[in-house]
């Protein structure tokens, strides 16, 4: 009578060890999959940006129209965006003057959303001579993120994709004579109607030129928000990007406690940030090839020269009147000469002179 008995607990043990991993596995998904869902956002807009440690001067206001206007809703949580069925901006469009900022803000985007890949590509990398390359290059570019969505879903990190010169291969389509623009733009626009099933990826455009782009990637949905990075920055921003960009000399007591930024600010108006960052690099190689400053008097007379207009013109009519006599050939340029001077007191500056 023993024997069935045995061979029932027999049959219990096995059939419930059989089951136990399977419902541990399942338990365990369920909680995965829970926390996954519960997951923190990306990107916090509760904090506020603290701009020097981003490394960009001058353009707090853009950066903040970009967060409030573009970044927003990457605030929340995957649960969130899918109850809310939130769309999230696909594009953002930088157009204005080079030398700007364009490009740094479209790095730091990625920076600040803790993207997962954050890709940058330029306009005319993407060209090639032989048919189909071009667009293949662009599906390459989406490739990873869209892999990523088949396999996370939701949870997908944020793939940003920045096209630096995009008017290089996006020009207004049915103007040019050979049909490669037209297929380049006809396939980024095909990816970026595809990222309405992907939430993501966030898709930069840079551009100096935004006139000669095709309208149909300006419609909602695609580069639906266009941010205008035009200014020069002002007293206070050109002071910024001097702090920024000096930050690791002064780290590295390379720079010279004499050394004035506040004057050089002052001193730099109508210089864009990638004019200041010229004149830091510069002074960087006068400094590094030894360099002497030239002597006082002469060092005087300079500053006597430039500067204020009234002075500006001044040094124009004698330069244009030492230009006569010495060679009629040479040209005379204003702003050249400002701009030469101004580089050579951030290279004094830098060198504590
Ligand atoms: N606002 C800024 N703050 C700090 N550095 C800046 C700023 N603007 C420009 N720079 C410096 O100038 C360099 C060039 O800037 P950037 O490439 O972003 O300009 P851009 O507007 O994209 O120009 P382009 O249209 O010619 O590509 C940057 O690498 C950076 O070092």
């Amino acid at each position: 009578p023993a024997m069935p008995q045995l061979a029932l607990a027999i049959f219990c043990a096995v059939t419930i060890s059989s089951l136990v991993p399977g419902i541990v596995g399942a338990i365990y998904c369920a909680w995965t999959r829970r926390k996954q869902r519960k997951r923190t956002p990306t990107y916090d807009l509760n904090i506020p940006i603290d701009y020097n440690a981003l490394g960009i001067g001058g353009l707090d206001k853009e950066l903040t129209e970009i967060r409030r206007r573009a970044l927003a809703s990457r605030t929340l949580s995957p649960q969130e965006v899918e109850e809310m069925e939130i769309e999230h901006v696909r594009g953002i469009l930088l157009y204005g003057p080079p030398g700007t900022g364009k490009t740094l803000i479209a790095r730091k985007i990625g920076g600040l959303l803790k993207a997962a890949s954050t890709k940058i590509v330029n306009g005319p990398e993407i060209l090639d001579k032989y048919v189909g390359v071009s667009e293949q290059r662009i599906r390459e570019l989406f490739a990873a993120a869209e892999c990523d969505q088949d396999r996370q879903g939701a949870n997908s990190g944020l793939h940003v994709i920045i096209f630096d010169e995009i008017d290089a291969i996006c020009k207004k389509r049915g103007e040019m004579d050979n049909h490669v623009n037209d297929t380049i733009v006809d396939q980024l626009l095909a990816k970026m109607d595809g990222i309405e099933q992907l939430n993501n990826i966030l898709v930069i455009g840079i551009t100096n030129l935004p006139e000669l782009l095709d309208s149909a990637l300006l419609r909602p949905g695609r580069f639906e928000i266009q941010m205008k990075v035009i200014n020069l920055p002002d007293e206070a921003g050109r002071l910024q990007i001097f702090e920024i960009r000096t930050a690791k000399l002064k780290e590295n007591n390379k720079l010279d406690g004499s050394v004035n930024l506040k004057e050089l600010a002052k001193k730099t108006k109508q210089y864009s940030g990638a004019g200041i960052a010229g004149l830091i690099t510069m002074a960087d190689f006068k400094r590094a090839l030894g360099e002497k400053p030239k002597k006082k008097e002469e060092k005087d007379q300079n500053e006597q020269n430039v500067d204020e207009s009234s002075s500006l013109k001044k040094s124009e009519e004698k330069e244009e009147k030492a230009n006569m006599t010495l060679s009629k050939k040479k040209t005379y340029n204003p702003i050249k000469r400002v701009r030469h001077y101004v580089a050579k007191k951030t290279c004094d500056a830098l060198r504590g002179d």
